[in-house]
C-alpha cells in the first residue's frame, strides 16, 4: 500500500529560515488550463504561496482562444483570477498567472506539472524541446496513452523520453468540479525510484481536502489512471441502456479485472495493491458515477441507438455500400458531435484510448482475453449496438477470478 505523506514547512512558521538552509525555490509551471488543470493550479497556488521551498508565482500555460465576448480567455482569467470558460465561479489564487507563451510559460520553472487532454501532448513536447531546465522535474496528471508503431508508450515515459527529464504521475479518484469546491477527495503519486522527488510532488499538491500517497510504481498508478475511463464509457452504456446497478456493479468488476491484467501485460511490475489506492479502484468508481465519459456515452447509448437501428433498416431499402459508408462515417462521428454538443470544449479521453488498447491488443492477437474492453471500441466505432455491452460475457470466455 502506499507510504505516508512528508511534512510541510510553512512560510510563516519558518519566517523564510527554511530558505536560506536550502538555498533554493522551486519554481512550479503548469502546462494546461482546461477543468483539472485549472484545479491542479489552484492546489499548487495554494501550498507555493504557504511553503517557504516555492516561489510564490505559478504559470499556468492556456491554450488560448477568444471566448464569445471577444475577450481573448487568458486576459479573462487573469482580470478575474477564474477560468471562466473551464472553471467557472472558482478562484484559482491571485499567484496564478495565466500565459499563452508556452515557452514563456515554462521559462525558469524546475516543476512542471503537465495536464492537457492526452492528443495534445504530442506537440506540446515537440514545441518544448531543449526549452526546459535540465534539471526540471515533471509530473503528468494526464490520463491517456500514446500508441507508437514500436507500441504503447505511457505520457509520462513520452515526456521523459522527449524532454530528457524525470517524470512521475499523479492519478486518482478526482473529478475536477468536486475538488474545486475544496470537497474532500485522495490521489496518487506514481514514482519511479527517486522517494524525495515524490515526497515534493505530495507536498506540492496535498491540501487539507486533497489527501495524496505516493507509491513506487509509476506504470501501474498511470494505466489505471488511464484504463478506468475505458470502463466509465461501459458504465455509461449500461446507465443509457437504464439496465441498472448490479449491472453497473458487473461491468466495474469485468472492467477492473481487465485493468489488471492489460497493466500486467505491459509491465510485469505493476503491484496489485496499486489496484486499491485512489488511482485504481476509486477513480474507477467514481468515474464511472460522475464523469464526463460516463456521461457522453449514456447520451451515445440513447441517441446512438437509434442511428445503429437507422444503419439496420438502410441496409435493408439500399444495399449502396457507399450510403452504409457514410452511416458508419456518421455513427463514428457520434462521439465526437457528443463531446462538442455537451462538454462545451471540454475533451473526452476514453474514446481514444480505447481504440488505443484496442490497437494493442489486436497487434498482439489478445483481444479474446480483453472481452470488455474490445467491445467497448466496437461499439464506440459503430460496428456494435450498445446493448452488445452485456451479451460479450455470456458468449465470451474472461479471466478466472
Ligand atoms: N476534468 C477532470 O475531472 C479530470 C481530468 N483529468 C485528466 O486531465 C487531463 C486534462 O483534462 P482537463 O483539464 O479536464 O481538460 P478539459 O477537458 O476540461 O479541457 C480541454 C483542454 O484542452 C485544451 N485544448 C484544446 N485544444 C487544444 C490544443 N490543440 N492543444 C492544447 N490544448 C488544447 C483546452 O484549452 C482546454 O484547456 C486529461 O487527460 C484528463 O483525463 C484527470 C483527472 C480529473
Ligand atoms: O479522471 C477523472 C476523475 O478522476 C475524470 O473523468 P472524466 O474525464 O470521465 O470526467
Amino acid at each position: 500500500m502506499g507510504d505516508t505523506a512528508t511534512t510541510h514547512h510553512t512560510k510563516s512558521a519558518n519566517n523564510g529560515a527554511n530558505d536560506n538552509q536550502i538555498g533554493f525555490k522551486s519554481r512550479v509551471s503548469v502546462i494546461g488550463s482546461g477543468s483539472w488543470g485549472s484545479v491542479a493550479a489552484k492546489l499548487v497556488a495554494f501550498n507555493t504561496l504557504n511553503l517557504s521551498s516555492f516561489h510564490d508565482e505559478v504559470k499556468m500555460w492556456v491554450f488560448e482562444e477568444t471566448l464569445q465576448s471577444g475577450e481573448k480567455l487568458t486576459d479573462a482569467i487573469n482580470r478575474t483570477n477564474e477560468n471562466v470558460k473551464y472553471l467557472p465561479g472558482i478562484k484559482l489564487g491571485k499567484n496564478v498567472i495565466a500565459d499563452p507563451d508556452l515557452d514563456n510559460a515554462v521559462e525558469d520553472a524546475n516543476m512542471l506539472v503537465f495536464v492537457t487532454p492526452h492528443q495534445f501532448i504530442d506537440n506540446i513536447c515537440k514545441s518544448l524541446v531543449g526549452k526546459v531546465r535540465s534539471d526540471a522535474e515533471a509530473i503528468s496528471l494526464i490520463k491517456g496513452m500514446e500508441v507508437k508503431i514500436e507500441g504503447p508508450c505511457l505520457i509520462s515515459t513520452y515526456i521523459s523520453e522527449q524532454l530528457g527529464i524525470n517524470c512521475s504521475v499523479l492519478m486518482g479518484a478526482n473529478l475536477a468540479n468536486e475538488i474545486a469546491e475544496e470537497k474532500f477527495s485522495e490521489a496518487t503519486v506514481g514514482y519511479r525510484n527517486n522517494r524525495e522527488i515524490a515526497e515534493q510532488w505530495v507536498q506540492l499538491f496535498t491540501t487539507p481536502y486533497f489527501m495524496v500517497t505516493p507509491v513506487q510504481d509509476v506504470e501501474g498508478v498511470e494505466l489505471c489512471g488511464t484504463l478506468k475511463n475505458v470502463v466509465a464509457i461501459a458504465a455509461g452504456f449500461v446507465d443509457g441502456l437504464d439496465m441498472g446497478n448490479n449491472t453497473k456493479a458487473a461491468i466495474i468488476r469485468f472492467g477492473l479485472r481487465e485493468m489488471r491484467e492489460f497493466c500486467k501485460l505491459l509491465f510485469s511490475s505493476v503491484k496489485d495493491d496499486t489496484f486499491f489506492e485512489s488511482c485504481g479502484v476509486a477513480d474507477v468508481i467514481t468515474t464511472c458515477f460522475g464523469g464526463r465519459n460516463r456521461k457522453v456515452a449514456e447520451a451515445f447509448a440513447r441517441n446512438g441507438g437509434k442511428r445503429l437501428a437507422l444503419k439496420h433498416l438502410v441496409h435493408k431499402l439500399n444495399p449502396d455500400i457507399r450510403q452504409i459508408v457514410t452511416l458508419l462515417f456518421l455513427i463514428h462521428r457520434s462521439f465526437d458531435e457528443l463531446e462538442a454538443e455537451m462538454l462545451q470544449g471540454q475533451k473526452l479521453q476514453g474514446v481514444t484510448t480505447v481504440r488505443e488498447v484496442y490497437e494493442v491488443l489486436r497487434h498482439r492477437g489478445l483481444l479474446e482475453l480483453f472481452p470488455l474492453f474490445a467491445t467497448v471500441h466496437e461499439i464506440c466505432s459503430g460496428c456494435l449496438p450498445p446493448s452488445a455491452i452485456v451479451i460479450y460475457s455470456e458468449k465470451k470466455n474472461i479471466f478466472p477470478v
